[in-house]
């Protein structure tokens, strides 16, 4: 085997040589002196140098010393030599390599380093035979050159099938001792044209895995470097969701790689930060095994070793959600999926077809195990899709859209997503407009109460409602400082604490003052908050292709007493070897479902069902535009009610077609909501519309969404109650036995209430489910 342009007589015998270090072992030893290599644990006893740079190189003959680099990779002390000593031809080379390496990077130089980053031959793939070859150390192994590499013809009429018919060097099988190899290795190897050295421009190259030597990188100008604005594959102070630092492990990775602490580090930043930037340069394509290596430009054997470290690292990240989420399109074959230990005889049965249980099912059907969704309603989604909606948009917001799944998924499906922009212009119901210094002072003051309270409940063990602490914080506030606020400023005051109920989904009467937050110092997206603008019925479908789900399902027990599962659905019967609970918490709490046992009480007792609805408005003209300019959402100060929670916040949801307005309803407003027809409803929130807006017209089309009685459904999102404890959602997320899992919002303490978090918590339980079902190395 040759590599492609014709070698040259010097590369030629270094190649001869380079391909079977030890295969002549035996014939040496008993021709010739040989030296042994004097590493302690090293098998090599008649090495062959790799480098064949001095014109006296040993080849596989004597040196009076060899150097090591791994068990099967050497060079002589005459090369050596060649660069070290100043009247030898390889010196001035050697230097102006040093002075890069010690200007871009941190790491020691030494000749060692210099074989490695310089000289060490590089090993290819063939493409046909899947043999690993080695070329030429010339060769330029750019992403084309590997993705079409074969196994090139020796000898003239040799065929490509000869070729690869030749056998594989018997070193390639000593890396794949995954634990063995990396013991031998000396000297640390740095990653060339790396695909992710424009974002780690701020780290110090070999910090974070790239080569210092590799001029391509000292090209990239100062200035923000963006992979996609949506995404963000690491995180560079502060923890951020679903991204990492770029020079180190994160706790979670070092549980699962703890092999990759210390002096391997590098190694595993080189994988791991590629496969990130892959993914975020394009969330629709999986990354796969192939993809990765065609970007792992390093020297030497660990090159062959590393595709083993690529195969587990690229299925930790899948099972985190860290790439390949979403509705991205699995390719045929995807060898980092392990197969099931043992034939699946039953399916795992998942309980809901909403974006919770639609997203475990996605991933575990991806990961090669057999699942079945039963679903109560006519139609998938739940509280995803507005069932009685016939708007283009069900006006999802989503708070931090980098790397956020849920972006991710409108991203892949060419779905539009708008972003909120900063400010939010404040009018009154009767149409006054709220000035500047008001709106700030008011805004400082419920900030600086939600902060005393953080301050209390670090102290406080009693729990009370977050009503009760605002009262007592704002009473006090006042006698202390003898600062009055006028009405004004009081509605305004009524206005965020309504918005403060639309994000917890319930009045804050009933709201627990000490851990209304509990998310709070858990990583969280980044990026601006934005309004998804499709149809998320489109995601959900996607979601759910391929995968038996059976609508108007609605189970009614299961029982786990025997080994295996048994799930009814009125007279049907089904059996699961594993089981992924994902219904609505008030549906849990209702007890329609009989669990054989009992859950245990915290599943239904810990956390309150929240209720918050929408009302979206279809208008003939944009009629607000003449007041709310430049931004794409407006406050109305209620001053009107007596209670709290009516329209709020109004978001602007046209698209190019319509002109519509979303609203929501929160807090004590949803019992009046519930005395009214929909009519009724869209004439309150008109009657505030015109009172703004001296043009507004009733609208031609309204929705209000009414989940609060909807079948199956019930409510809007969970939270906590007064005196239910910091760890009621991670109480939800507990398996029962090991048969019995729960996914949806209820569930998940970092994105507790959320599209996301449910769509998380499924790929959570997939993950528990698959490692159940597989030994994953
Ligand atoms: C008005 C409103 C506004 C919202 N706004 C936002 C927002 O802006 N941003 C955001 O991120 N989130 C928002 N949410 C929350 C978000 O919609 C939910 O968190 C998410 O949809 C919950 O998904 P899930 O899969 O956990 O549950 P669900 O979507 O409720 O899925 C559960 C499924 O279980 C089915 N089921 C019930 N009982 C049975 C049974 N016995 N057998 C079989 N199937 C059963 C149900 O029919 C349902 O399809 C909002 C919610 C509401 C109501």
């Amino acid at each position: 085997m040759s590599a492609k342009k014709a070698p040259t007589r010097e590369a030629a015998k270094r190649k001869s040589t380079a391909n079977n270090e030890d295969s002549n072992i035996k014939s040496h030893k008993a021709e010739k002196k040989v030296r042994p290599c004097s590493k302690t644990s090293c098998p090599a006893t008649a090495p062959i140098c790799f480098a064949r740079s001095s014109q006296l190189c040993c080849g596989n003959g004597y040196t009076s010393r060899w150097y090591h680099i791994t068990a099967g990779e050497h060079f002589c002390n005459e090369c050596f030599e060649h660069f070290y000593r100043s009247y030898k031809d390889g010196y001035d080379i050697y230097m102006s390599w040093k002075r890069l390496w010690t200007q871009y990077g941190n790491t020691d130089h030494s000749i060692r380093s210099y074989m490695v980053d310089q000289v060490l031959p590089y090993w290819v793939e063939c493409n046909l035979c899947h043999k690993w070859r080695s070329v030429f150390r010339e060769t330029d192994i750019s992403p084309k050159f590997l993705k079409s590499y074969v196994c090139t013809k020796v000898l003239k009429h040799q065929s490509q099938a000869e070729a690869c018919e030749a056998p594989e060097d018997f070193r390639v099988e000593m890396t794949k001792e995954v634990y063995l190899w990396p013991i031998h290795i000396s000297c640390n190897q740095y990653l060339k044209n790396s695909i992710y050295a424009p974002y780690v421009r701020d780290f110090v190259l070999d910090s974070v895995g790239i080569s210092p030597s590799d001029t391509s990188v000292h090209k990239y100008p100062d200035g923000v470097f963006e992979v996609r604005p949506y995404m963000q594959p690491f995180q560079y102070d502060d923890p951020i969701a679903l991204a990492l630092p770029p020079d180190q492990l994160s706790d979670e990775e070092l549980l699962y790689f703890p092999e990759f602490h210390g002096i391997y580090l590098r190694y595993y930043l080189i994988i791991r930060n590629t496969i990130l930037v892959l993914w975020c340069l394009d969330v629709k394509s999986y990354v796969t095994l192939d993809r990765v290596m065609t970007y792992i430009n390093l020297r030497g054997l660990s090159r062959i070793w590393l595709t083993l470290h690529v195969q587990r690292l690229l299925l930790f990240l899948t099972l985190k959600g860290y790439i390949n989420s979403g509705v991205a399109s699995l390719p045929k074959d995807v060898s980092f999926i392990q197969g099931l230990a043992e034939e699946q005889k039953h399916p795992v049965i998942i309980i809901g077809g909403g974006i919770a249980g639609l997203s475990a099912a996605r991933q575990l059907t991806n990961l090669g195990v057999k699942v079945k969704v039963l679903e109560a309603g006519s139609q998938i989604g739940g509280r995803a899709v507005d069932r009685n909606s016939s708007f283009p948009t069900q006006s999802y917001l989503v708070v931090g859209c980098q790397n956020n799944p849920l972006v991710v998924m409108c991203k892949q499906l060419d779905i539009p997503i708008m972003e909120l922009g900063d400010s939010c212009p404040l009018l009154t119901d009767s149409g006054e407009v709220i000035d500047d210094k008001t709106d700030r002072r008011m805004q400082f003051h419920f900030e600086a109460m939600l902060d005393i309270n953080k301050q209390l409940c670090k102290d406080l063990e009693k729990d009370t409602s977050l009503m009760d602490r605002f009262t007592h914080l704002h009473t006090q506030f006042k006698d202390e400082s003898g600062i009055n606020f006028d009405k004004m400023e009081e509605h305004l005051l009524q206005f965020h604490m309504s918005n403060l109920e639309y994000a917890c989904g319930s009045s804050l009467d009933a709201v627990s003052a000490l851990h209304w937050d509990q998310n709070e110092d858990m990583p969280q997206f980044q990026g601006p908050p934005v309004m998804l603008q499709g149809d998320m019925k489109a995601v959900l479908d996607r979601l759910a292709e391929g995968i038996d789900v059976c609508n108007d399902c609605k189970v009614t027990g299961v029982d786990y007493s025997g080994k295996d599962i048994l799930v009814s659905a009125g007279s049907e019967e089904f059996t699961a070897s594993k089981v992924i609970v994902s219904v609505p918490l008030s549906i849990l709490k209702a007890g329609s479902i009989q669990f054989t046992p009992a859950l245990p009480d915290y599943k239904t007792s810990s956390l309150g069902i929240g209720h918050v609805e929408k009302v979206l408005l279809k208008f003939e003209s944009p009629f607000w535009k003449d007041r709310v300019k430049t931004s794409n959402m407006f406050g109305c100060v209620q001053t009107g009610f007596s209670f709290r929670g009516m329209f709020d916040v109004f978001y602007d949801i046209s698209n190019k077609e319509e002109y519509m307005l979303s609203t929501f309803i929160s807090g004590k407003a949803i019992e009046t909501l519930r005395q009214k027809s929909d009519k009724e409803v869209a004439d309150m929130c008109v009657e505030c519309l015109k009172n703004m807006f001296k043009d507004a017209s009733f609208p031609t089309a309204f929705y209000v969404s009414r989940w609060y009685s909807t079948a199956d459904i019930g409510m809007a999102y969970s939270f906590i109650p007064v005196n239910a404890g910091a760890n009621a959602f991670n109480n939800m997320q507990e398996d029962v036995q090991e048969k019995i899992y729960f996914a949806g919002e209820a569930t998940h303490s970092q994105f507790p209430q959320t599209l996301t978090g449910a769509y998380m918590s499924g790929v959570r339980e997939a993950e528990k489910i698959y490692r159940a079902l597989v030994d994953v190395t």
